[in-house]
């Protein structure tokens, strides 16, 4: 019993890939004979991390259309056809039992094959704002997972179950001791340490900041650990000392979030969602160009309960320095934010998501 077989798909970035992965473990637990496949994108971060988790993936030749009429865009159509081949070959050879979609380009041609095939299909839509491939499927699949409320804006409200969004098994309760994660990365164990993410692919506009702001945290007796993404490793590797460790990207997050003492972060739904279970004082600072702005409505949903402080883009020449020393200094403050968000941590997200398959599967 449990031989069955499950194709996950979504990716283009973190946000979209680790959700996935998270689902496909808890399936795993439950039926350990199954077996998986991933379809993502070619090229893009997923071909790299769900290998690195243990399982086989598919790369489909797809990406987003843009608004500008670009070589890329015009090539829209062949990607999209040769996607839809390729996706159909796949649904055929590995006959799955059910299909997950966690966004991102290749979840579309992928999903609208199985659907039409009558394969149940999940989707699982991180953000307050459906994405576009999401918002595509909606009628074709059976169930749509979503992490807030009033998403009927988006997808018919009987599909609709509210689960939050699944975090990696290590992240729900992270058991990493704080000096031997604060060794593992050449840190000094009795200093306190800001850790700077900046999503799974880095953010400009806060490595700037951090770079700018090195002395300052040097003043304050911190010291550093910054994610600055893949893209911007090479600028940012030169700034690496005793009390500066600049990664392009940390595989093990439970050790990183466990070295923490204050967390400066993006405010992409999975960091948010991991954040609330971190249980740090944090500060986001939300990336302004994304769909509806969703990342600052993410941080404000967090702002409203005194769970986390947010600064603006806009706002971070003139407030960071004020902003920042203000939680530093305040103890009383520290304890606040720490309590309030982990009391919005969704941590049974991912069981609730592998409910609602397997109801399909019978
Ligand atoms: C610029 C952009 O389009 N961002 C979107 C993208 O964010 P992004 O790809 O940054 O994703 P999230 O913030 O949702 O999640 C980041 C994930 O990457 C992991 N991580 C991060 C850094 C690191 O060094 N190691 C690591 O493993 C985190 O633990 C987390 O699991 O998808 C999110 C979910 O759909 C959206 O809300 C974001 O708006």
């Amino acid at each position: 019993m449990g031989n069955y077989r499950f194709i996950i798909s979504g990716g283009g970035t973190g946000g979209h890939i680790y959700p996935a992965i998270s689902i496909a473990d808890e399936l795993k637990r439950r039926y350990p004979n199954a077996e998986f496949l991933f379809v993502g994108a070619k090229d893009r971060m997923e071909m790299e991390k769900v290998p690195q988790a243990g399982y086989k993936i598919e790369g489909l030749w797809i990406t987003g259309i843009q608004r500008k009429l670009t070589l890329k865009n015009m090539m829209f159509p062949f990607k999209l056809i040769s996607s839809l081949i390729k996706a159909s070959k796949i649904v055929t050879k590995f006959k799955p039992h059910a299909v997950v979609g966690t966004g991102g380009f290749a979840s579309g041609p992928l999903l609208k094959v199985a659907s039409g095939r009558g394969i149940p299909c999940v989707l699982q839509e991180q953000n307050s704002f459906a994405g576009i491939t999401n918002k595509l499927l909606k009628d074709k699949v059976a169930k749509i997972c979503v992490a807030y409320d009033g998403m009927e804006r988006f997808f018919p409200s009987d599909k609709i179950v509210k689960t939050g969004n699944p975090v990696r098994s290590d992240l729900i309760s992270i058991n990493e001791d704080k000096n031997e994660a604060l060794r593992f990365f050449g840190l000094e164990t009795g200093r306190k340490t800001l850790l700077v993410l900046g999503g799974s692919l880095g953010s400009k506009r806060i490595n700037a900041l951090i770079a700018e702001n090195l002395e300052f945290f040097k003043s304050l007796g911190l010291q550093v650990l910054w994610q600055c993404g893949k893209g911007y490793i090479e600028t940012y590797k030169p700034l690496n000392s005793d009390t500066v460790k600049v990664h392009a990207f940390f595989n093990d997050m439970a050790k990183t979030y466990a070295a923490a003492d204050f967390i400066i972060s993006r405010s992409g739904a999975g960091a948010v969602s991991e954040l609330c279970l971190v249980g740090k004082p944090t500060i986001f600072i939300p990336s302004p160009v994304v769909a509806e702005d969703h990342q600052t409505k993410n941080a404000q949903a967090l702002v409203a309960e005194d769970a986390a402080i947010m600064i603006k883009e806009s706002n971070l020449d003139e407030d960071f320095k004020t902003r920042f020393q203000s939680v530093f200094e305040s103890r009383e403050l520290q304890e606040n934010l720490a309590k309030n968000i982990k009391a919005l941590a969704l941590p049974n997200a991912t069981k609730d998501i592998c409910d609602e398959i397997e109801k399909l599967l019978n």
